[in-house]
């Protein structure tokens, strides 16, 4: 889709936006770009898993989701996250709405593993005549679930920006994080392959949530997605992820 930015708000990040991002939203959007918002919300599903004395079960970055967390999955991702971030837009004057998964059979999934990680997916489909009309006139902020028929996935939300990124051939793709790219001896690496993500992972530099986020990240470079940069502003460049020949 020409023109169309993906930009991934992670649930911390949200916390932390500047009136800088709203402003580059704005200049976007008068400069006729679609912008589409994916938001994450893990640090508030684990609070709230935490409250309710469950334990918080995560692999590689990856929440292993059984009926009781993805319940309270979507609880946290649709009543609490995503409408926090539709009030920030609303309270900088930009037009925006939220959609789920089930809204028009919007995003459509397949499971990861489901003897690993339980009701965790991957976006296969998303719902492209819903969308187009929707997006030069609004942001459109979405959670990061899936529905394969009538059950919903948990996905990670890097991996659900990255494939809609990746489906709708966006332009660019935002992993906007609280750090301000992918950082080594607390440098920010301004570019980073696959082959130097492999070894940077194998020497414990890259750990935690940062590995399915890089692993995301190249997934969209593969898939054509033109610039994939992970930041914390807009207006930075953090780390891009370039695909090379070398994968
Ligand atoms: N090499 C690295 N460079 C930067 N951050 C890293 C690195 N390795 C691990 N991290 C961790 O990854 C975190 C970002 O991932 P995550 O917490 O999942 O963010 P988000 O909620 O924005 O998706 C950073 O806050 C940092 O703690
Ligand atoms: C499968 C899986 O791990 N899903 C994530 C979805 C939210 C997310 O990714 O939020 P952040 O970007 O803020 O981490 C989770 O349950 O935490």
């Amino acid at each position: 889709m020409k023109n169309l930015i993906v930009i991934k708000i992670g649930g911390t990040a949200i916390d932390q936006l500047q009136p800088e991002f709203f402003e580059q939203l704005r200049l976007w959007q008068q400069a006729g770009r679609k912008i589409l918002l994916v938001h994450g919300g893990g640090r508030e599903i684990s609070a709230l898993t935490q409250k309710l004395q469950l334990p918080v079960k995560r692999e590689n970055g990856i929440r292993i989701t059984d009926q009781a967390a993805l319940q309270l999955t979507r609880m946290v991702l649709l009543g609490q996250t995503q409408p926090k971030l539709l009030t920030q837009l609303l309270q900088h004057n930009l037009t925006a709405i939220g959609l789920n998964a089930a809204d028009q059979q919007f995003l459509q999934g397949e499971l990861l593993n489901f003897t690993k990680y339980g009701y965790v997916g991957r976006i296969t489909a998303v719902n492209q005549e819903f969308l187009k009309p929707l997006l030069p006139k609004q942001i459109v902020v979405l959670a990061p679930l899936a529905l394969l028929g009538d059950q919903w996935l948990n996905v990670n939300a890097d991996s659900a920006a990255a494939a809609i990124a990746s489906l709708l051939q966006a332009d660019e793709l935002f992993l906007l994080t609280d750090v301000p790219g992918v950082l080594k001896a607390g440098q920010v690496l301004p570019t980073l392959t696959a082959a130097a993500a492999q070894c940077l992972k194998a020497a414990k530099i890259i750990t935690t949530g940062m590995q399915p986020k890089i692993a995301a990240a190249l997934q969209a470079a593969r898939c054509g997605v033109t610039h994939v940069n992970i930041t914390n502003q807009l207006s930075a460049a953090g780390t891009q992820v370039i695909q090379k020949g070398d994968l």
